[in-house]
């Protein structure tokens, strides 16, 4: 039953999977968060687990970074664990002039510079959405939380180091942030028949040149993810 990514057995992941790209991100969330928590994939480090939130099954794992790789790991979960819902947890660049480092952004919408959608051989452009269910609850719990959020498109990108310095155009389309996975999780869920959503928080702002540490990015995400993690 294993995959060439996942030695994980049926049965071994939850409907609901958690996806943030870090490794160390997804052993947090599990080890933080989860009760009853196991390792059920190892392999390539990419480190998959199970357990239960609030009494609810749950499991995380770690995607990777870019649209191939997230490509692989949702297919597979969805075609052969009988995943439901991934629900990616991760971090962006800002590019509305409003967003701000620790802000959320809930991704209705993913443009893509990235060729993934092509193997679609669809006769015009693919727009990849989230699930409307999941992002509505989100919305909710956003407010009852009185986390500052905004809704709207994301940018996936297959570059962290942007030549061509593409953000100003992006922000001209009303782009909130820039991340590298979003895309490729929406059209995977679209083309399985599944739900997807991206929770990011804003680690950085690459048109101002203000960062966040990588100690930020692996630790400090904690209001975005116990709100996404209610969203089982
Ligand atoms: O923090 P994660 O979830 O990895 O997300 C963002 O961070 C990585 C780049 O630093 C890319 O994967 C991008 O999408
Ligand atoms: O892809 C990403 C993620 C975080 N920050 C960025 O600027 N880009």
């Amino acid at each position: 039953m294993a995959t060439p990514h996942n030695a994980a057995q049926k049965g071994d992941f939850a409907k609901t999977v958690f996806m943030p790209g870090d490794p160390l991100r997804a052993k947090l969330i599990a080890e933080t968060y989860f009760q009853n928590s196991r390792l059920v994939n190892p392999v390539r480090g990419i480190g998959g687990y199970t357990g239960t939130y609030q009494g609810k099954p749950v499991s995380v794992m770690a995607s990777g970074m870019g649209c191939p790789s997230i490509g692989i790991y949702s297919y597979e979960l969805f075609t052969q664990y009988d995943v439901e819902n991934i629900i990616r947890i991760g971090t962006a660049g800002a590019i509305h002039p409003d967003l701000k480092i620790g802000d959320l952004v809930l991704g209705q919408g993913a443009c893509t510079d990235s060729n993934f959608l092509q193997q679609y051989r669809l006769p015009g452009t693919y727009a990849p959405i989230a699930s409307y269910a999941l992002l509505e609850k989100a919305v909710a719990l956003a407010k009852e939380k009185n986390v500052s959020y905004k809704v709207g498109n994301l940018f996936t990108s297959d570059k962290f180091y942007d030549a061509a310095n593409s953000m100003k155009d992006w922000q001209k389309m009303g782009v909130l942030a820039v991340e590298m996975e979003a895309a490729a999780l929406y059209a995977t869920a679209a083309f399985t028949g599944k739900n997807a959503l991206a929770v990011c928080t804003i680690s950085d702002c690459p048109l101002t040149g203000e960062a966040s540490d990588a100690q930020y990015r692996e630790t400090q995400l904690h209001t975005m993810i116990k709100l996404a993690l209610e969203l089982a």
